[in-house]
């Protein structure tokens, strides 16, 4: 069987779904391949959508019609706008969803996109000449195309590890993508390993809720998209509890258990949600970390203990949560795991997500280092609108660091790579003051609108939004009242950075204490006390290297020197 399509995007997770729906509403014929159609949309692990700077991207794909911000109001079953005691800049909108709502929003709204969904392994790309004519399926089929979109997630070469257990699969219960990583590999998409994982799930049944402290749902029903009226689902707490010094020994006693301390695990994981055995391992002196209890569902039992990822055997899994309050009678219904996968380097690729100089194929997601689902969506809603622009003849649609976390992220993926997981923080951007989650219609809408790929009645509000920044009670709105609030920083904002751009060749002093710098976080310090840079430009080219740090860096810098 041979079929032509405009576009074709493999992997039907959170870039893959947002590619594929993209790229047909630019009017491409598009097929979405994925192993198990009933996978579609799953989220792997934490059931939430949105936080800090996540929120931001996902308010940001909403203006341009991308499923992500909807979905999640359709299944919310927990709002909380984090950050909300710091100015709006920093407020992270972030709700719990209900799992299985979620995944039937977006399989509802894949379903009426147009795209044509498959099922099936992709298995080789096929060429002719030098370019890309479409892929292979595990049974011989071929299905052809003017672009490819590639969005496989944790799934290349991937293996699945529980205590001494080493399983092979993406996530639990499937399969791995060992063909086709293995083609990429042929044809010089040159890759690297990295990890993450997951906590294990609890029933909620077996957890004494009554002693420990409630974490409620935001009083006011705000929602994540621009578009969606709140849902009437009821609203659950979550609760909090901690780890303590008797957890922490279970965990410690058990690390030649750990398949990330037995050398089994090479790769890298997530430096901002560590496994519980890494915190206690590389956080010695702290005798407790937190611990959200998030209800998964309005339907079943089940609840996610949201900061104790681990890999250690269920046994022990079992032992160190019932040291824990609130948790001592507690029943796993899934264990967690580790997962160990590859990925490509994104430099080599441009700022449309293809691959520089194989015309048509395009990455998207988790293949590139990044971790989270609003980071994968976000890159699969710039993937799939450039394959349909390569598919179709149309123009490309950029964006640009000046104007959104999207364009942050692709400018920073593509130009500085990376060497772990790659999550987006408000730090990342040096416009921060300027890029809020709430004004993200006005700041795309106009780039959304000559894209041509969102609905008449997105297309509506964006125009009466934009003609009502010109109205004389803009200031009364809470938009307006929030530019008014930044406008005099915005100027400093920007000195502060033309400043950093002058003072480039600033040296800095051999064994200069980065620890004592204001405002530098733990990461920033390891990573440039590790390159030991001569002056900031060369802690500018240090991969990782927020321009949040590089101000501070400059400041205690002209200070030093004065
Ligand atoms: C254990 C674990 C824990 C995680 N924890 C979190 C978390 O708490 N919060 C968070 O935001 N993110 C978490 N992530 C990461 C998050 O799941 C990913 O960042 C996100 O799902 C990536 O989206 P994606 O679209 O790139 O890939 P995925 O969502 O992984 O989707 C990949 C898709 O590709 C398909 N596929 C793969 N290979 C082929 C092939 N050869 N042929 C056909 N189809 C193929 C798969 O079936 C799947 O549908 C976790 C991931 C894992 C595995
Ligand atoms: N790709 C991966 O491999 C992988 C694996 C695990 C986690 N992750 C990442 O982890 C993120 C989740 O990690 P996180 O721990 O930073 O959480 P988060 O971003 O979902 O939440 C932000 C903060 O809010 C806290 N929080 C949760 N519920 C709350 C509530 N009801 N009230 C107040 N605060 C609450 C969280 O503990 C966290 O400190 C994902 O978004 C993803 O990027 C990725």
């Amino acid at each position: 069987m041979v079929d032509m399509f405009d576009v074709i995007v493999i992997g039907a997770g959170h870039a893959g779904c947002e590619a594929a729906t993209a790229a047909a509403r630019r009017g491409a014929r598009v097929a979405l391949l994925s192993f198990d159609r009933a996978n579609l949309g799953q989220m792997s692990c934490n059931p939430s959508i949105g936080g800090v700077g996540k929120g931001h991207l996902v308010r940001e794909l909403d203006v341009f019609d991308g499923l992500m911000a909807r979905a999640a109001d359709r299944a919310a079953i927990h709002r909380r706008m984090l950050n909300r005691s710091k100015g709006p800049a920093v407020w992270g909108p972030r709700v719990q969803a209900d799992r299985s709502v979620y995944a039937s929003a977006i399989r509802e709204m894949v379903g009426q996109s147009g795209v044509r969904l498959i099922e099936g392994e992709a298995t080789d790309l096929v060429f002719a000449s030098d370019r890309l004519r479409g892929v292979k399926l595990s049974d011989g089929t071929i299905l052809n195309a003017h672009a490819l979109v590639i969005a496989t997630g944790t799934f290349l070469s991937a293996r699945l590890f529980i205590g001494e257990q080493t399983l092979v699969g993406g996530r639990t219960g499937e399969k791995s993508a060992h063909a086709l990583s293995a083609r990429l590999r042929e044809i010089g998409l040159g890759q690297g390993r990295l990890k993450t994982g997951t906590p294990p799930r609890l029933d909620g049944r077996t957890i004494d809720w009554a002693r420990l402290e409630s974490q409620h749902s935001d009083a006011d029903h705000w929602s994540m998209s621009f578009l969606s009226l709140p849902n009437d689902n009821p609203q659950l707490s979550c609760a909090v509890t901690r780890t303590n010094e008797h957890t922490h020994e279970v965990i410690r006693s058990a690390k030649s258990r750990s398949p990330l301390y037995s050398g089994a695990i090479g790769g890298r994981g997530p430096r901002y949600c560590p496994s519980i055995e890494d915190k206690v391992q590389r956080f010695g002196d702290r005798h407790s970390h937190q611990i959200f209890l998030e209800p998964e569902s309005l339907t079943n039992h089940a609840v996610y203990p949201n900061g104790v990822s681990t890999s250690l055997p269920i046994e022990i899994q079992r032992k160190f949560l019932r040291t824990i309050e609130g948790l001592e009678r507690v029943q796993i219904s899934k264990p967690g795991y580790a997962v160990e996968y590859e990925f490509v380097d994104p430099r080599r690729l441009d700022s449309t997500l293809s691959v520089k100089g194989l015309k048509g194929l395009f990455l998207a997601g988790q293949i590139n280092g990044t971790t989270g689902y609003e980071e994968a969506a976000g890159q699969g809603l710039v993937a799939g609108l450039n394959a349909a622009a390569v598919g179709c003849d149309l123009a490309p649609v950029l964006f640009d660091r000046t104007s959104s976390y999207i364009g942050v992220m692709i400018d920073d993926l593509t130009l500085q790579g990376v060497s772990e997981p790659y999550r987006m923080m408000t730090a990342r951007s040096e416009y921060r003051l300027a890029l809020r989650a709430d004004n993200a219609t006005t700041r795309l809408g106009t780039t959304a609108i000559d894209a041509a790929c969102i609905s008449v009645e997105r297309r509506k509000l964006i125009e009466r939004h934009l003609t009502s920044r010109a109205s004389p009670t803009w200031s009364d709105t809470p938009e307006g009242a929030a530019d008014a609030l930044y406008a005099p920083y915005l100027d400093r904002q920007k000195r502060e950075w033309e400043q950093v751009q002058s003072d480039r060749k600033l040296p800095i002093p051999l064994g200069f204490a980065y620890r004592a710098v204001p405002g530098l976080s733990g990461e920033m310090v390891e990573r440039l006390a590790s390159a030991s840079p001569d002056n900031l430009e060369q802690a500018s080219r240090i991969p990782g290297i927020t321009p949040a740090a590089l101000s501070a860096l400059n400041v205690a810098l002209v200070r030093a020197a004065a």
